[in-house]
Protein backbone atom coordinates (compact mmCIF):
# COMPACT_ATOMS: atom_id res chain seq x y z
CA UNK A 1 0.00 0.00 0.00
CA UNK A 2 1.96 3.33 -0.71
CA UNK A 3 2.22 5.39 1.33
CA UNK A 4 0.79 9.22 1.35
CA UNK A 5 3.62 11.77 1.10
CA UNK A 6 5.08 13.71 4.19
CA UNK A 7 3.45 17.75 3.30
CA UNK A 8 6.79 19.52 5.02
CA UNK A 9 10.18 18.04 5.70
CA UNK A 10 11.14 16.61 8.71
CA UNK A 11 12.76 19.72 10.53
CA UNK A 12 10.75 22.48 9.73
CA UNK A 13 8.54 22.66 12.84
CA UNK A 14 5.50 24.68 12.76
CA UNK A 15 4.57 27.33 15.32
CA UNK A 16 3.24 25.65 18.69
CA UNK A 17 -0.51 25.60 19.11
CA UNK A 18 -1.97 27.91 21.31
CA UNK A 19 -4.57 26.15 22.72
CA UNK A 20 -5.00 27.43 26.20
CA UNK A 21 -3.89 30.15 27.86
CA UNK A 22 -4.39 32.76 30.47
CA UNK A 23 -5.60 36.03 29.83
CA UNK A 24 -6.05 39.22 31.65
CA UNK A 25 -8.28 41.55 29.82
CA UNK A 26 -9.71 45.21 30.88
CA UNK A 27 -12.85 42.99 31.24
CA UNK A 28 -11.79 40.60 34.28
CA UNK A 29 -9.50 37.59 33.98
CA UNK A 30 -10.48 34.58 31.87
CA UNK A 31 -9.28 30.96 30.14
CA UNK A 32 -8.73 31.66 26.46
CA UNK A 33 -9.05 28.10 24.60
CA UNK A 34 -8.92 27.45 21.06
CA UNK A 35 -12.23 26.32 20.37
CA UNK A 36 -11.82 22.30 18.68
CA UNK A 37 -15.52 22.19 17.75
CA UNK A 38 -14.80 24.85 15.10
CA UNK A 39 -11.55 22.64 13.73
CA UNK A 40 -9.88 21.68 11.50
CA UNK A 41 -11.80 24.57 9.27
CA UNK A 42 -11.44 27.13 10.93
CA UNK A 43 -9.35 28.36 14.63
CA UNK A 44 -11.12 30.72 17.08
CA UNK A 45 -10.75 31.49 19.94
CA UNK A 46 -13.05 30.63 22.81
CA UNK A 47 -12.59 32.96 25.51
CA UNK A 48 -14.17 31.61 28.93
CA UNK A 49 -14.85 34.65 31.41
CA UNK A 50 -16.56 32.59 34.12
CA UNK A 51 -16.52 28.82 35.26
CA UNK A 52 -20.06 27.90 33.94
CA UNK A 53 -18.90 29.37 30.88
CA UNK A 54 -15.58 27.12 31.23
CA UNK A 55 -18.15 24.07 32.25
CA UNK A 56 -20.30 24.79 28.78
CA UNK A 57 -17.17 24.97 26.85
CA UNK A 58 -15.75 21.25 28.67
CA UNK A 59 -19.19 19.83 27.61
CA UNK A 60 -19.17 20.52 24.14
CA UNK A 61 -15.65 19.67 23.83
CA UNK A 62 -14.09 23.13 23.04
CA UNK A 63 -11.78 22.09 25.18
CA UNK A 64 -11.47 18.22 25.74
CA UNK A 65 -8.56 15.43 26.13
CA UNK A 66 -7.45 14.24 29.67
CA UNK A 67 -4.50 16.32 30.78
CA UNK A 68 -6.06 19.58 28.96
CA UNK A 69 -9.02 19.04 30.53
CA UNK A 70 -6.72 19.39 34.06
CA UNK A 71 -4.85 22.05 32.77
CA UNK A 72 -8.65 23.83 32.33
CA UNK A 73 -9.92 22.38 35.76
CA UNK A 74 -7.03 23.76 37.28
CA UNK A 75 -7.67 27.20 35.32
CA UNK A 76 -11.17 27.42 36.09
CA UNK A 77 -10.78 27.26 40.05
CA UNK A 78 -8.02 30.41 39.31
CA UNK A 79 -10.46 31.91 37.11
CA UNK A 80 -13.31 31.35 40.35
CA UNK A 81 -10.83 32.54 42.90
CA UNK A 82 -9.57 35.63 40.86
CA UNK A 83 -13.00 36.38 40.77
CA UNK A 84 -13.42 36.25 44.38
CA UNK A 85 -15.88 33.05 44.33
CA UNK A 86 -16.43 29.84 46.10
CA UNK A 87 -13.40 27.31 45.21
CA UNK A 88 -14.89 24.34 46.53
CA UNK A 89 -18.05 25.05 44.43
CA UNK A 90 -16.45 25.65 41.50
CA UNK A 91 -14.36 22.44 42.04
CA UNK A 92 -17.91 20.94 41.99
CA UNK A 93 -18.92 22.22 38.47
CA UNK A 94 -15.82 21.57 36.80
CA UNK A 95 -15.26 18.16 37.91
CA UNK A 96 -19.08 17.22 37.13
CA UNK A 97 -18.77 18.25 33.79
CA UNK A 98 -17.20 15.40 32.43
CA UNK A 99 -17.16 12.16 34.39
CA UNK A 100 -14.30 9.51 32.81
CA UNK A 101 -11.60 11.92 32.79
CA UNK A 102 -9.50 11.72 36.05
CA UNK A 103 -6.87 14.51 35.17
CA UNK A 104 -10.32 17.04 34.94
CA UNK A 105 -10.86 16.72 39.01
CA UNK A 106 -7.14 16.37 39.48
CA UNK A 107 -6.28 19.38 38.49
CA UNK A 108 -9.19 21.10 39.78
CA UNK A 109 -8.50 19.86 43.22
CA UNK A 110 -4.76 20.49 43.13
CA UNK A 111 -5.54 24.56 42.45
CA UNK A 112 -8.05 24.65 45.13
CA UNK A 113 -5.24 22.77 47.55
CA UNK A 114 -3.41 25.49 46.25
CA UNK A 115 -5.96 28.48 47.14
CA UNK A 116 -6.69 27.22 50.44
CA UNK A 117 -3.30 26.06 51.79
CA UNK A 118 -2.24 30.07 50.90
CA UNK A 119 -5.19 31.32 53.06
CA UNK A 120 -4.92 28.76 55.63
CA UNK A 121 -1.13 30.44 56.33
CA UNK A 122 -2.70 34.03 56.43
CA UNK A 123 -3.08 35.10 53.01
CA UNK A 124 -5.84 37.33 51.90
CA UNK A 125 -8.22 36.78 49.19
CA UNK A 126 -6.06 38.61 46.64
CA UNK A 127 -2.90 36.43 47.44
CA UNK A 128 -4.74 33.44 47.69
CA UNK A 129 -6.06 33.80 44.07
CA UNK A 130 -2.72 34.66 42.88
CA UNK A 131 -1.39 31.34 45.11
CA UNK A 132 -4.35 29.63 42.74
CA UNK A 133 -3.11 30.82 39.59
CA UNK A 134 0.90 29.91 40.13
CA UNK A 135 -0.45 26.74 40.94
CA UNK A 136 -2.66 26.21 37.33
CA UNK A 137 0.43 27.37 35.54
CA UNK A 138 2.81 25.22 37.02
CA UNK A 139 0.38 22.37 36.50
CA UNK A 140 0.37 23.37 32.96
CA UNK A 141 4.19 23.69 32.54
CA UNK A 142 4.58 20.17 34.48
CA UNK A 143 2.04 18.75 31.50
CA UNK A 144 4.48 19.77 28.82
CA UNK A 145 7.07 18.23 30.67
CA UNK A 146 5.62 15.57 30.91
CA UNK A 147 4.56 15.10 27.55
CA UNK A 148 7.90 15.50 26.28
CA UNK A 149 9.41 12.65 28.46
CA UNK A 150 6.48 10.48 27.37
CA UNK A 151 7.36 10.91 24.21
CA UNK A 152 11.41 10.29 24.54
CA UNK A 153 10.15 6.50 26.75
CA UNK A 154 7.59 5.97 24.17
CA UNK A 155 10.23 5.84 21.10
CA UNK A 156 12.39 3.78 22.73
CA UNK A 157 9.86 1.60 23.32
CA UNK A 158 8.65 1.54 20.22
CA UNK A 159 12.48 0.94 18.64
CA UNK A 160 12.55 -1.66 21.20
CA UNK A 161 9.29 -3.44 20.25
CA UNK A 162 9.87 -2.72 16.49
CA UNK A 163 13.43 -3.07 15.76
CA UNK A 164 13.28 -3.56 11.95
CA UNK A 165 12.69 -0.20 9.33
CA UNK A 166 10.19 2.53 9.83
CA UNK A 167 7.00 1.63 12.33
CA UNK A 168 3.37 2.02 10.91
CA UNK A 169 1.34 3.45 13.89
CA UNK A 170 -2.32 3.16 13.91
CA UNK A 171 -4.17 5.52 16.47
CA UNK A 172 -7.22 6.60 17.76
CA UNK A 173 -8.88 9.80 18.47
CA UNK A 174 -6.74 12.89 19.06
CA UNK A 175 -3.43 12.74 21.94
CA UNK A 176 -1.43 15.74 20.33
CA UNK A 177 -0.95 19.39 21.04
CA UNK A 178 -4.64 20.16 21.67
CA UNK A 179 -4.73 17.97 24.69
CA UNK A 180 -1.75 18.96 26.06
CA UNK A 181 0.44 21.84 27.86
CA UNK A 182 2.78 20.13 25.14
CA UNK A 183 3.09 17.80 22.21
CA UNK A 184 0.96 15.06 23.52
CA UNK A 185 0.58 11.84 25.13
CA UNK A 186 0.39 8.93 22.21
CA UNK A 187 0.37 11.45 19.22
CA UNK A 188 3.63 12.75 20.57
CA UNK A 189 5.56 9.34 20.65
CA UNK A 190 4.31 9.11 17.11
CA UNK A 191 5.37 12.72 16.02
CA UNK A 192 8.85 12.09 17.69
CA UNK A 193 9.44 8.82 15.44
CA UNK A 194 8.39 10.89 12.51
CA UNK A 195 11.41 13.28 13.38
CA UNK A 196 14.12 10.29 13.96
CA UNK A 197 13.12 9.11 10.53
CA UNK A 198 11.03 5.95 11.74
CA UNK A 199 7.53 6.88 11.28
CA UNK A 200 6.32 5.46 7.75
CA UNK A 201 2.82 6.34 8.18
CA UNK A 202 0.46 7.11 10.79
CA UNK A 203 -3.07 5.51 10.33
CA UNK A 204 -5.96 7.91 11.80
CA UNK A 205 -9.24 6.32 13.21
CA UNK A 206 -11.73 8.82 12.31
CA UNK A 207 -13.86 8.22 15.89
CA UNK A 208 -17.32 8.20 15.07
CA UNK A 209 -19.09 10.10 16.60
CA UNK A 210 -17.22 13.65 16.48
CA UNK A 211 -14.43 13.00 14.71
CA UNK A 212 -11.43 13.77 16.96
CA UNK A 213 -8.70 12.03 14.45
CA UNK A 214 -10.35 12.92 10.86
CA UNK A 215 -10.84 16.45 12.66
CA UNK A 216 -8.18 16.88 14.73
CA UNK A 217 -5.37 14.13 14.52
CA UNK A 218 -5.55 14.74 11.06
CA UNK A 219 -4.85 18.22 11.66
CA UNK A 220 -2.07 18.15 13.70
CA UNK A 221 -0.45 14.92 11.44
CA UNK A 222 -0.81 18.08 8.56
CA UNK A 223 0.62 20.72 10.49
CA UNK A 224 3.44 18.72 11.48
CA UNK A 225 4.13 17.03 7.95
CA UNK A 226 3.23 13.67 9.44
CA UNK A 227 2.79 10.95 6.53
CA UNK A 228 -0.72 10.25 7.56
CA UNK A 229 -3.86 8.77 6.41
CA UNK A 230 -7.42 8.95 8.05
CA UNK A 231 -9.48 5.78 7.71
CA UNK A 232 -13.18 4.99 8.87
CA UNK A 233 -13.14 2.96 12.41
CA UNK A 234 -15.11 -0.09 10.80
CA UNK A 235 -12.38 -0.09 8.32
CA UNK A 236 -9.06 -1.03 11.11
CA UNK A 237 -10.28 -4.90 11.45
CA UNK A 238 -8.86 -5.05 7.31
CA UNK A 239 -6.19 -3.00 8.55
CA UNK A 240 -4.31 -5.33 10.73
CA UNK A 241 -5.56 -8.31 8.24
CA UNK A 242 -2.99 -6.88 5.55
CA UNK A 243 -0.61 -6.84 7.79
CA UNK A 244 -0.67 -2.70 7.72
CA UNK A 245 -0.40 -2.04 11.36
CA UNK A 246 3.02 -2.10 13.34
CA UNK A 247 1.27 -1.04 17.15
CA UNK A 248 -1.15 0.69 18.08
CA UNK A 249 -0.57 3.91 20.05
CA UNK A 250 -3.89 4.90 22.19
CA UNK A 251 -4.05 7.95 24.68
CA UNK A 252 -6.24 7.33 27.93
CA UNK A 253 -8.56 9.02 30.44
CA UNK A 254 -8.52 7.08 32.94
CA UNK A 255 -6.05 4.31 33.88
CA UNK A 256 -7.12 2.21 37.18
CA UNK A 257 -5.09 0.60 39.95
CA UNK A 258 -5.39 -2.82 38.10
CA UNK A 259 -3.99 -1.46 34.47
CA UNK A 260 -7.63 -1.44 32.98
CA UNK A 261 -7.71 1.73 30.65
CA UNK A 262 -10.69 4.01 29.94
CA UNK A 263 -10.60 5.84 26.74
CA UNK A 264 -12.61 7.01 23.68
CA UNK A 265 -14.62 4.54 23.04
CA UNK A 266 -13.13 2.28 19.79
CA UNK A 267 -10.03 1.41 21.86
CA UNK A 268 -11.07 -1.56 22.82
CA UNK A 269 -12.11 -2.89 19.85
CA UNK A 270 -8.45 -1.93 18.74
CA UNK A 271 -6.99 -3.98 21.24
CA UNK A 272 -8.73 -7.36 20.90
CA UNK A 273 -7.94 -6.73 17.34
CA UNK A 274 -3.69 -5.71 18.03
CA UNK A 275 -4.42 -8.89 20.56
CA UNK A 276 -5.59 -11.73 17.59
CA UNK A 277 -2.93 -9.90 15.53
CA UNK A 278 -0.01 -10.25 17.61
CA UNK A 279 0.49 -6.38 17.20
CA UNK A 280 1.62 -4.30 20.07
CA UNK A 281 -0.86 -1.95 21.88
CA UNK A 282 0.88 0.84 23.58
CA UNK A 283 -1.22 3.29 25.95
CA UNK A 284 0.15 6.78 26.49
CA UNK A 285 -0.39 9.02 29.78
CA UNK A 286 1.41 11.14 32.09
CA UNK A 287 0.59 9.37 36.24
CA UNK A 288 -1.44 12.24 36.75
CA UNK A 289 -3.91 9.58 34.63
CA UNK A 290 -3.83 7.10 36.58
CA UNK A 291 -6.34 6.91 39.57
CA UNK A 292 -5.49 4.83 42.68
CA UNK A 293 -9.01 5.11 43.86
CA UNK A 294 -10.59 2.92 41.12
CA UNK A 295 -9.80 -0.35 41.59
CA UNK A 296 -10.74 -1.68 38.14
CA UNK A 297 -12.43 -1.04 34.99
CA UNK A 298 -16.11 -2.18 35.82
CA UNK A 299 -15.36 1.20 38.53
CA UNK A 300 -14.92 3.49 35.64
CA UNK A 301 -17.90 6.27 35.89
CA UNK A 302 -18.27 6.13 31.31
CA UNK A 303 -19.96 9.28 30.16
CA UNK A 304 -22.68 8.97 28.43
CA UNK A 305 -23.32 11.33 25.75
CA UNK A 306 -26.79 12.70 23.80
CA UNK A 307 -28.15 10.66 21.36
CA UNK A 308 -27.84 13.22 18.77
CA UNK A 309 -24.45 12.77 18.05
CA UNK A 310 -25.33 9.60 16.77
CA UNK A 311 -28.65 10.47 14.82
CA UNK A 312 -27.62 13.33 13.50
CA UNK A 313 -24.45 15.07 11.78
CA UNK A 314 -24.20 17.67 14.05
CA UNK A 315 -20.10 18.10 12.50
CA UNK A 316 -18.90 20.41 13.50
CA UNK A 317 -20.12 21.16 16.59
CA UNK A 318 -21.80 18.38 18.82
CA UNK A 319 -25.31 19.43 20.33
CA UNK A 320 -25.09 19.95 24.26
CA UNK A 321 -27.72 17.83 25.89
CA UNK A 322 -30.80 19.77 26.46
CA UNK A 323 -30.38 21.84 23.09
CA UNK A 324 -32.19 22.55 20.30
CA UNK A 325 -31.09 20.17 17.58
CA UNK A 326 -29.57 21.92 14.17
CA UNK A 327 -27.78 18.34 12.54
CA UNK A 328 -29.41 16.66 9.77
CA UNK A 329 -30.48 13.28 10.12
CA UNK A 330 -28.06 10.28 9.98
CA UNK A 331 -30.75 8.12 11.45
CA UNK A 332 -34.23 7.04 10.94
CA UNK A 333 -36.68 9.37 12.33
CA UNK A 334 -37.03 8.77 16.43
CA UNK A 335 -34.18 6.35 16.87
CA UNK A 336 -32.62 5.50 19.92
CA UNK A 337 -29.06 5.62 20.46
CA UNK A 338 -25.83 3.94 22.70
CA UNK A 339 -23.58 6.45 22.63
CA UNK A 340 -20.34 6.22 25.41
CA UNK A 341 -17.87 8.31 24.77
CA UNK A 342 -15.26 6.18 26.31
CA UNK A 343 -14.40 2.24 26.40
CA UNK A 344 -12.24 0.32 29.15
CA UNK A 345 -9.50 -2.25 27.82
CA UNK A 346 -8.96 -5.03 30.21
CA UNK A 347 -4.98 -4.89 31.46
CA UNK A 348 -3.91 -8.18 29.30
CA UNK A 349 -4.76 -6.49 26.21
CA UNK A 350 -2.31 -3.95 26.98
CA UNK A 351 1.60 -3.91 25.94
CA UNK A 352 2.86 -1.41 27.88
CA UNK A 353 1.80 2.29 29.15
CA UNK A 354 4.18 4.87 28.67
CA UNK A 355 4.41 7.62 31.36
CA UNK A 356 6.53 9.84 32.18
CA UNK A 357 7.90 8.22 35.07
CA UNK A 358 8.73 5.28 32.52
CA UNK A 359 7.32 2.05 31.02
CA UNK A 360 4.91 -0.13 32.59
CA UNK A 361 5.05 -3.66 31.38
CA UNK A 362 5.56 -7.09 31.79
CA UNK A 363 8.80 -6.55 29.66
CA UNK A 364 10.68 -3.98 31.71
CA UNK A 365 9.09 -5.68 34.90
CA UNK A 366 7.85 -2.26 36.58
CA UNK A 367 3.88 -2.27 37.74
CA UNK A 368 1.89 0.52 37.61
CA UNK A 369 1.86 1.34 42.07
CA UNK A 370 6.00 1.57 41.52
CA UNK A 371 6.14 4.20 38.74
CA UNK A 372 3.35 6.33 40.75
CA UNK A 373 5.28 6.17 43.56
CA UNK A 374 7.75 8.12 41.45
CA UNK A 375 5.46 10.78 40.76
CA UNK A 376 4.10 13.78 42.72
CA UNK A 377 1.39 13.99 39.99
CA UNK A 378 -1.12 10.75 40.97
CA UNK A 379 -4.90 11.85 41.76
CA UNK A 380 -5.17 13.22 45.23
CA UNK A 381 -9.20 11.42 45.68
C1 LIG B 1 -4.11 12.31 25.81
S1 LIG B 1 -5.63 12.36 25.44
C2 LIG B 1 -6.28 10.82 25.96
C3 LIG B 1 -7.73 10.84 25.87
O1 LIG B 1 -8.23 11.94 26.57
C4 LIG B 1 -8.21 10.85 24.42
O2 LIG B 1 -7.76 9.70 23.78
C5 LIG B 1 -9.69 10.88 24.44
O3 LIG B 1 -10.31 9.84 24.56
C6 LIG B 1 -10.34 12.19 24.44
O4 LIG B 1 -11.72 12.09 24.45
P1 LIG B 1 -12.59 13.40 24.28
O5 LIG B 1 -14.00 12.91 24.44
O6 LIG B 1 -12.31 13.97 22.95
O7 LIG B 1 -12.19 14.33 25.41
Amino acid sequence: MADQDARSPVGIEPPALSVLRWDEPPGGPAVVLLDQTRLPSQEVELVCGDVPALVGAIRTLAVRGAPLLGIAGGYGVALAAARGEDVGRAVELLEGARPTAVNLGYGARRVAEAYRSAEAKGADRERAAGAALAEARALHREDAAASARMARHGSQLLAELLPEGAHRLLTHCNTGALVSGGEGTAFAVALRAHREGRLRQLWVDETRPLLQGARLTAYEAARNGLPYRVLTDSAAGSLFAAGEVDAVLIGADRIAADGSVANKVGSYPLAVLAKYHHVPFVVVAPTSTVDPGTPDGAAVVVEQRSASEVTEFTFPRPVPAGAEKDGEASAAVGAQAYNPAFDITPPELVTAIVTEEGVVSPVTGVGLAELCARSSQVTIS
